[in-house]
């Protein structure tokens, strides 16, 4: 038996809808997989009740299949499912790397990240790339059809995730099938300026390109209390506010002395408006280790 821990993530950062994505050092699932003649799941953990264990349905069972590795899986959920942090993923990336180590494929990390992605379609109906990488990678990632980039960044992070259910297949519908031109020039302004900040460890321009006015406003809507708590973050002097991944979490970006408050006045945003949340004060950590 072999046993991996794939770390939660957070995708988009605003200006990279299903491109830019950052493992987080916490949480995190593991995942322990077994040899077996055919593929068993099982799932314990946070929100296990909602994850089906049928091979077919748990993302864990498309990687098994496409690596032709049947296996028993068990999942110990950290990442909590339909969170926006990536919880599909991390179970995916998981299961890749262990898979792959178990039965000796020899694949990469880099060629990993659209074998778990084929777990990411089974669940949202699209195969992004934006989760599975900074999973299966570490740091901030850069995923597109000619591959992944990936930058050792160190930034400090906030992520508030609020008592709320927004699934990735449900947010998808609400994306916009167009975009006016000014809004690609700005979005790709944004998303130069974040890049730069991920590469210098800079807060202020990794905030700065935490923008977007194409998606995360037409998502908006699915979070109660989103513009409050974001508000509140700037306030408590976070750099950078967005919707993490499809959402419900709302990440934030800061510098390291003002984690706490960020924090707080985020969750106190959402309380107001009658939400529980639960923070969690992390930072861009590795991605999948195998133990
Ligand atoms: N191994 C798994 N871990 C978490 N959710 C899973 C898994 N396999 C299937 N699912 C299903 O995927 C959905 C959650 O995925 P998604 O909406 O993308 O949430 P998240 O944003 O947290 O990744 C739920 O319907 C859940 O039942
Ligand atoms: N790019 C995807 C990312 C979904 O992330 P998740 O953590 O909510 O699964 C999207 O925005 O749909």
């Amino acid at each position: 038996m072999l046993t991996v821990r794939a770390p939660a993530t957070s995708a988009n950062l605003g200006s990279g809808f299903d491109v830019f994505g950052v493992a987080l050092d916490r949480p995190a699932d593991i995942v322990r997989v077994e040899k077996a003649a055919k593929t068993t799941i099982e799932v314990t953990g946070v929100g296990s009740q909602y994850i089906p264990e049928d091979p077919e349905k748990n993302t864990v069972g498309a990687v098994a299949e496409a690596l032709e590795a049947p296996a028993h899986i068990e999942i110990d959920k950290g990442v909590r499912p339909a969170s926006g942090l990536g919880s599909s993923a991390a179970s995916a990336a998981a299961a890749a790397v262990g898979l792959n180590e178990l039965y000796d494929r020899g694949y990469s990390r880099e060629e990993l990240v659209p074998i778990a992605a084929k777990g990411e379609a089974v669940v949202s109906g699209d195969a992004h790339d934006d989760n599975v990488a900074p999973s299966i990678m570490g740091g901030f990632t850069i995923a597109t059809d000619e591959g992944v980039t990936k930058v050792d960044a160190d930034i400090p992070l906030v992520a508030c995730l609020p008592d709320i259910v927004v699934s990735t297949r449900d947010a998808r519908r609400v994306v916009p099938e167009t975009a006016r031109v000014e809004q690609l020039v700005e979005t790709v302004g944004w998303a130069a300026t974040l890049t730069s900040g991920m590469h210098r460890n800079d807060p202020e321009l990794v905030g700065t390109g935490m923008n977007d006015t194409v998606v995360t406003p037409a998502r908006a809507d699915l979070i109660d209390g989103y513009e409050q708590v974001k508000a509140a973050a700037h306030a408590a002097g976070a750099t950078g506010v967005t919707i993490s991944g499809a959402g419900p979490t709302v990440i934030a970006a800061c510098h390291e002395s003002d984690q706490r408050s960020v924090g707080t006045a985020m969750m106190d945003a959402f309380d107001e408006v009658g939400v529980q949340s639960r923070v969690y004060q992390t930072e861009i950590g590795d991605g999948a280790t195998i133990y």
